[in-house]
């Protein structure tokens, strides 16, 4: 390990960054870091050393840079062959989602990605229009029968949490493969699977609050091979996976029987996710195409990664207008003057909610890091030079293969020097004001100037059915319902595994009195 860490240096060595007595022995300065709300450390740091700093790794690991330089994230991004995610993760990645987009690489990656765009395009998206509304009036049906069979006067208390990641996981499973998870719906009895999915997801973000989930992607990177062990824990298939690709496997062959038969009279499928999918498949157009395999690890991928995040941008901005009655009223009556039956093309004209939205995800973004590693030695270059630890002026940085890197979108996001100094608050006004939003050549080249989708190839393929959902779901429920703050109650917030609230130790509670407008 030490020989490791002579190696892996380049120019990092002459990268300000915090001092030596902030790093623990064992974990270095990354205990501090995950101690703390999620990004709070680096966003200090950021203020202090400026978008370029290092860190002292955990287990000896050599220094880690924390990059939020808006070229140097540009061209980290731009290579994403070449700047990786960290190869140990892959095999918990397979285990947990599978085999599709979030772990590709290289070769696989280009090709699945190749035909997985076709599934995401704007007129993909507008095709899923009347599913999203349909499940966004089940949310608000779902609060109001609460609110109405509640005796309080004052309104209903709800974790928030619970209500909106049924909506979008209905969503993905509308949209994503033609099923319908009934998640609004309360059945008595046997465990249904949208229950079976929740509880699963809940485990996940009440864990990654614990001790163990900071030291365990550490072990994971110091120790790769233990993540191919043969302990039953390591290998278990996640249950979110098998419960969808048992799913989705019945809903192919189906898709497959109607696809055919539609090929036959020159017919359209659906066009949900899945029978996009199948028109890629190598069944259709031979070698080249995805696999059985590549399709099913997809639609179990976008099953886990498209509705958790979505969920927690909703519900941190339901947060930011709980706290905030003005804005909420404001944005309430834009909704309702623009009527009752608002159509994708009338969700895009209204602009107070586009500017909610862009803040929501400007600082609530639901991944809030990424990290890289470098395959081979390299040359960074920087958007301006920072001043190294030894004084003198650093213009671009020399790295050497096996550099790691934290990428901290939500500092990129917020950053009082590019945002100015309430870059911090979420102020959806800044977007509707002359000025309030800085140059695009101040600002990373993502959607809306944000690093929240990243960018280049490997950025979030999902990134137009997010922010259409998010506003479908926040229009219907700012419209129908009022939702104010629970007094007393101190939210945080951590990452676990996707920007989680955290109130009371309990991850995954945000408590908010709902009643009726
Ligand atoms: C507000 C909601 C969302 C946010 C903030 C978000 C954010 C992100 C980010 C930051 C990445 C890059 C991660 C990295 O490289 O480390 C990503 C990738 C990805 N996202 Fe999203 N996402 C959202 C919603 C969705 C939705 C709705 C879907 C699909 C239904 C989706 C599917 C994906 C996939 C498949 C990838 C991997 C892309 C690749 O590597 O080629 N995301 N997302």
């Amino acid at each position: 390990l030490r020989r490791n860490r002579e190696k892996v240096n380049g120019d990092v060595a002459r990268l300000p960054g915090p001092i030596q007595s902030l790093a623990n022995w064992i974990w270095g300065h990354e205990l501090i870091v995950n101690q703390l709300q999620a990004m709070e450390m680096y966003a200090s740091w950021t203020d202090i050393f400026g978008p370029v700093f290092k860190i002292t790794g955990a287990m000896l690991h050599p220094d880690i840079v924390v990059l939020s330089d808006n070229t140097a994230v540009a061209h980290v991004f731009s290579r994403p062959y070449t700047y990786v995610k960290s190869p140990a993760f892959r095999p918990p990645v397979s285990n947990l989602m599978g085999e599709g987009l979030v772990w590709a690489e290289g070769e696989t990656h280009m090709r699945q990605r190749k035909y997985m765009a076709s599934a995401f395009t704007q007129e993909a998206v507008k095709g899923m229009a009347s599913d999203i509304s349909e499940c966004a009036e089940k949310l608000v049906g779902k609060m109001t029968n609460q609110i109405l069979s509640s005796s309080s006067k004052d309104g209903l208390k709800i974790n928030v949490v619970d209500y909106t990641s049924s909506c979008t996981l209905d969503i993905i499973g509308r949209v994503g493969f033609g099923h319908d998870f009934k998640s609004q719906t309360t059945f008595a009895g046997k465990e249904t699977d949208d229950e079976i999915i929740r509880r699963d997801w809940k485990g996940h973000v009440q864990m990654g609050t614990t001790f163990l989930a900071f030291v365990a992607p550490i072990l994971f990177r110091t120790f790769p091979f233990i993540a191919k062990l043969p302990i039953a824990q390591m290998q278990t298939q996640g249950i979110i996976k098998v419960t969808v690709q048992k799913l989705a496997k019945r809903l192919m062959d189906r898709e497959k029987a109607t696809a055919e038969f539609l090929e036959k009279r020159g017919g359209k499928d659906k066009g949900n996710i899945l029978s996009i999918l199948l028109r890629a498949s190598k069944e259709y157009i031979g070698e080249g195409g995805l696999t059985e395999k590549d399709i099913l690890d997809n639609i179990s991928t976008l099953a886990l990664v498209g509705h958790e995040t979505t969920a927690g941008c909703i519900n941190f901005t339901l947060l930011e207008l709980a706290r905030n009655p003005a804005m909420q009223r404001r944005l309430r009556e834009e909704i309702t003057n623009e009527g009752n039956n608002l159509s994708y093309d009338d969700i895009q004209k209204l602009p107070y909610l586009d500017a909610v939205i862009k803040e929501g995800l400007r600082v609530w973004p639901a991944s809030p890091q990424t990290e890289r590693i470098v395959l081979q030695d390299d040359v960074i270059p920087l958007s301006r030079p920072i001043k190294g630890a030894d004084g003198k002026m650093i213009e671009s940085i020399a790295v050497k293969e096996g550099q790691v890197f934290h990428i901290p979108m939500m500092v990129m996001n917020t950053n009082p020097n590019v945002w100015g100094p309430d870059g911090r608050a979420f102020n959806p006004d800044r977007w509707l004001t002359s000025g309030g939003v800085p140059k695009p050549s101040e600002l990373p080249h993502g959607w809306s100037g944000l690093a929240t989708f990243c960018d280049g190839p490997r950025n979030c393929i999902g990134w137009r059915l997010a922010v259409f959902e998010y506003k479908v779901i926040i229009a219907h429920l700012v419209r129908s319902i009022e939702f104010s703050s629970v007094p007393g109650t101190i939210v945080h917030r951590k990452i676990s595994p996707t920007l989680q609230p955290v109130t009371d130790g309990e991850g995954g509670l945000l408590p908010v009195q709902i009643k009726l407008v």
